[in-house]
């Protein structure tokens, strides 16, 4: 379950105090696929930010499962960003000299799990978003959803308990945003990571189970 009771993220902008998130409630259960939707400048990627442990509240609380991320000291956080969570952004960010096997790999070999137990996880992971016939590419030979859902494979590979994704198919066709949204749908079925995607896709919005919709910093 993540947990926010009262979170509240102020800004200051020009001497004048802007509040990012406004004593936001929210629950999402274990397993579960939200959708995070708003005008811009209402909190979404605020949200993100605090979710994903590179922000703090400066009032409330924030529970990913058991860790208190609001009063969580730094090694915590990051062993929170390492272990815990995947990231999915919206220019995929996958390395152009490596593989499409060896990108989803990286972070694994990175916190020290061995080639061998490695490699197959990439593997299944690939599997898992139907790029199996693609494992010896590079990321040039793809196509931007093909690339998306490498990004994909790479943020699930170090099994975490939660996925963030900014605008994951925001810089995509329409052919392409469909696979990235079908491979989504069908990670959510597994209910094998809880997902929470700030989208300005309504298509993609209205098909995760929970959809939370925001304004000026609050959750509608
Ligand atoms: N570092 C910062 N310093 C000052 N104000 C900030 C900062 N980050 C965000 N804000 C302000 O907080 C509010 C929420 O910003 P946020 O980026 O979370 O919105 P958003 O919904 O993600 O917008 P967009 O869809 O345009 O990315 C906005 O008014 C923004 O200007």
């Amino acid at each position: 379950m993540i947990r926010l009771q009262d979170v509240t993220r102020i800004y200051s902008r020009e001497g004048a105090a802007v509040k990012a998130l406004d004593a936001v409630n929210l629950e999402v259960p274990t397993g579960e696929f939200a959708s995070v939707t708003g005008p811009s400048g209402c909190g979404k990627s605020t949200l993100l930010n605090v979710l994903g442990g590179l922000d703090k509240p400066d009032s409330g609380e924030l529970w990913v499962g058991d860790l208190p991320l609001h009063s969580a000291t730094d090694a915590q956080l990051t062993a929170y960003r390492r272990n815990d969570l995947g990231i999915v952004f919206q220019f995929f960010n996958l390395l152009p000299s490596m593989t499409v096997e060896e990108n989803v790999e990286l972070p694994l070999l990175l916190r020290g799990e061995p080639s061998k137990k490695a490699r197959p996880r990439a593997e299944e992971m690939l599997d898992l978003v139907g790029l199996t016939k693609r494992l010896g590419h590079f990321p040039h030979q793809l196509s931007g959803g093909e690339m998306q859902r490498v990004a994909i494979a790479r943020a699930l590979a170090g099994r975490p308990r939660l996925l963030l994704a900014d605008e994951p198919t925001g810089n995509l066709d329409s052919e392409n945003a469909a696979r990235v949204t079908d491979t989504l749908l069908k990670i959510a079925s597994q209910k094998i990571v809880t997902m929470i995607i700030v989208t300005h896709s309504s298509e993609l919005a209205a098909l995760a189970p929970l959809h939370i919709r925001m304004l000026d910093g609050k959750i509608l």
